[in-house]
């Protein structure tokens, strides 16, 4: 089967308990459907078809509206990005062709925050929710079971005695059910403040090899840190959330994921 991605935006406005404040904010939308090339076409579906669908369904209902005096899905549901992501994903599935299949409705109000709705989560009413982190940090790639040379020569310039310097990224991402009553999968601000105590305030303008205990005997490369921070953080997700998938970016340019299909596999 292969994926195809539409990206929409559309900015909307909402109240989080009647009466209160509007609060608003531009959305980015990828709506993302699976599907056989047709032979003759050599499409899954016109990428237009696709748009206008969302568009006359969704973005036309939504768009420069107030979501909870305008639709009666958001009198019964706070207008949280998961309970919208839910939204667009049951409306948008109707009206696709018989033979395309929804994927997955990712919904981003913030550049540090995200929620995705996928058909894959065995558990159906499961959602995944990321928030995106900075840290700055030096390390030194050096293995104590190589020699000297054997070091100079395997990790380059990242040997240096000195050390160096990267801006972190770090998108955590959260799986669980959309709580009734918050119409969250867990308050963002206690995802921060799991991460701010595992790994920021841990890792945040230190040299790791010196100053992050786990690093003492193992080599604080991208691949190891993403590893040491899914151990840290995986027993302190506030249940019935759990840990999904972690992105560690070390540059732009250098991106290392581990998830609980990983974690699987090494348990
Ligand atoms: N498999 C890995 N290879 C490398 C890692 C790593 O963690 N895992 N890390 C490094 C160094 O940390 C190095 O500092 C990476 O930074 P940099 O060389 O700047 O990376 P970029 O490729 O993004 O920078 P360019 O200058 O554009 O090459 C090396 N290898
Ligand atoms: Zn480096």
């Amino acid at each position: 089967m292969l994926i195809m991605t539409r990206r929409l935006y559309f900015a909307a406005a909402h109240r989080d308990i009647q009466g209160s404040e509007l609060t608003g904010h531009t959305y980015t939308l990828d709506v993302a459907v699976s599907g056989h090339i047709n032979e003759r076409t050599g499409l899954l579906v016109n990428i237009k078809e696709l748009d206008r669908i969302v568009k006359e369904h969704v973005l036309n209902q939504i768009d420069g509206k107030c979501l909870n005096d305008r639709l009666s899905f958001f009198q019964a549901h706070l207008a949280t990005p998961e309970n919208i992501a839910t939204y667009i994903a049951g409306t948008v599935h109707p009206f696709l062709p018989s033979d395309i299949h929804l994927h997955s409705v990712r919904l981003q109000p913030t550049p540090v925050l995200y929620t995705e709705w996928l058909s894959s989560l065995k558990e159906v009413s499961h959602m995944l929710l990321t928030k995106i982190y900075e840290f700055s940090a030096s390390h030194r790639l050096h293995s104590d079971s190589l020699s000297a040379e054997e070091n100079r020569t395997l990790f380059g310039k990242c040997n240096n005695p000195n050390g160096h310097g990267h801006n972190y990224e770090l998108e955590v991402t959260i799986c669980g059910p959309i709580n009734p009553i918050t119409g969250r999968v867990l308050p963002p601000e206690r995802l921060d403040a799991v991460v701010e105590r595992e790994v920021l305030s841990r890792y945040d303008h230190r040299y790791l090899n010196l100053d992050v205990p786990e690093f003492a005997h193992v080599v604080p490369s991208a691949e190891m840190i993403v590893k040491t921070i899914w151990e840290r953080l995986r027993p302190c997700i506030p249940a019935p959330a759990r840990l999904y998938r972690l992105r560690l970016y070390e540059t732009p340019r250098n991106l290392f994921e581990y998830s609980e299909e990983d974690d699987k596999e090494q348990r």
